[in-house]
C-alpha cells in the first residue's frame, strides 16, 4: 500500500524547497500549483470559464494566456472573485492530481507527495494519509515572500492574508519543519521524518 503525504504550509514557507529536496532523493512529487497552470492552458474548460469571468482584460495581448499577475492583483485584494476563481479551478486541479496519484500508484510508487498550499483551507485532508507543515514564523514568510516575486509589503500581505495563518497550521499537521534556519537545517528535519515514517520513493 503506498502512503500518500500531503505537503502544506503557507506562502512562501518552503514547500517547493521542500519537495525540490525530495524529488532529488527520487520521490515523486505531485504539485498542486503546476496542476493549478495545467488546467488554465489557453482552451481548457478552466481557462474558457476564467476568461467568461473576469473578461479578456486578464489575458495577455500576445497569446491569449492569463496574465497571472493580472489576475492575482484582483483576487487577491477581492475575496469574492477569489473564491469565484477558486470555484472554477480547483474541481480541475482536484481531478488531475487525483488522476496523477493513481498513475503512480499502478506505477507501484511507495510514497506520493501531493504538494498543496491550501490543502487545510480547502479541506482536502481525505486526499492523504498524513500530513506535513513546512513553518516559517511570519516576518520570515513576509520577507521571503516580498524578496522572491518583488512585491510590495502589502502586495505580500494580500496574499498571506488570503490563506489560513501559518500557526494555526502547526496544530493541523503530523509533523513540522521549521524552515526559518538554513536550507541544511530543513532538510535535516525532512529527513528525520522520512525515517520515522520509514517512507521509501
Ligand atoms: C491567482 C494566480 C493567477 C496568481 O498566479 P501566480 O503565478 O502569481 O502565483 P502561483 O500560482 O505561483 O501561486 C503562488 C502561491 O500563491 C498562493 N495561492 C495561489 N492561489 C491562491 C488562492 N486562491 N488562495 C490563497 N492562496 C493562493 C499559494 O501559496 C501558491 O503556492 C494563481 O495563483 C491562481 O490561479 N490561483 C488560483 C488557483 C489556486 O488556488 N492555486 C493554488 C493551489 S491549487
Ligand atoms: N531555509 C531557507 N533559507 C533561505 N531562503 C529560503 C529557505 N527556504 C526557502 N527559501 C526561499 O524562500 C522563498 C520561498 O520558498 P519556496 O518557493 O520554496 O516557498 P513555497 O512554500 O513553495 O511558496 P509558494 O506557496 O508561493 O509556492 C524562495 O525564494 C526560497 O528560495
Amino acid at each position: 500500500m503506498a502512503t500518500i503525504l500531503g505537503l502544506t504550509g503557507g506562502i512562501a514557507s518552503g514547500k517547493s524547497t521542500v519537495s525540490d529536496m525530495l524529488l532529488n532523493k527520487g520521490y515523486t512529487v505531485i504539485d498542486a500549483d503546476l496542476a493549478a497552470r495545467q488546467v488554465v492552458e489557453v482552451g481548457q474548460p478552466a481557462y474558457l470559464a476564467i476568461v467568461e469571468e473576469f473578461g479578456r482584460s486578464i489575458l495577455n495581448k500576445e497569446d491569449d494566456t492569463i496574465n497571472r499577475a493580472k489576475l492575482g492583483d484582483i483576487v487577491f485584494h477581492n475575496e469574492e472573485m477569489r473564491k469565484k476563481l477558486n470555484g472554477i479551478v480547483h474541481p480541475a486541479v482536484r481531478g488531475l492530481m487525483l488522476s496523477e496519484k493513481d498513475q503512480a500508484i499502478e506505477s507501484g510508487k511507495n510514497t506520493i507527495i501531493m504538494d498543496i498550499p491550501l490543502l487545510f483551507e480547502s479541506e482536502l485532508t481525505w486526499m492523504v494519509d498524513r500530513t506535513i507543515v513546512v513553518y516559517v514564523d511570519s516576518e520570515t514568510q513576509l520577507s521571503r515572500l516580498m524578496k522572491r516575486n518583488q512585491f510590495t509589503e502589502q502586495e505580500a500581505s494580500s496574499r498571506i492574508a488570503s490563506q489560513f495563518p501559518l500557526k494555526e497550521k502547526i496544530g493541523l499537521a503530523d509533523a513540522v519543519i521549521n524552515n526559518n534556519g538554513t536550507i541544511e537545517e530543513t532538510e535535516e528535519q525532512l529527513e528525520k521524518i522520512l525515517n520515522e515514517w520509514d517512507l521509501r520513493p
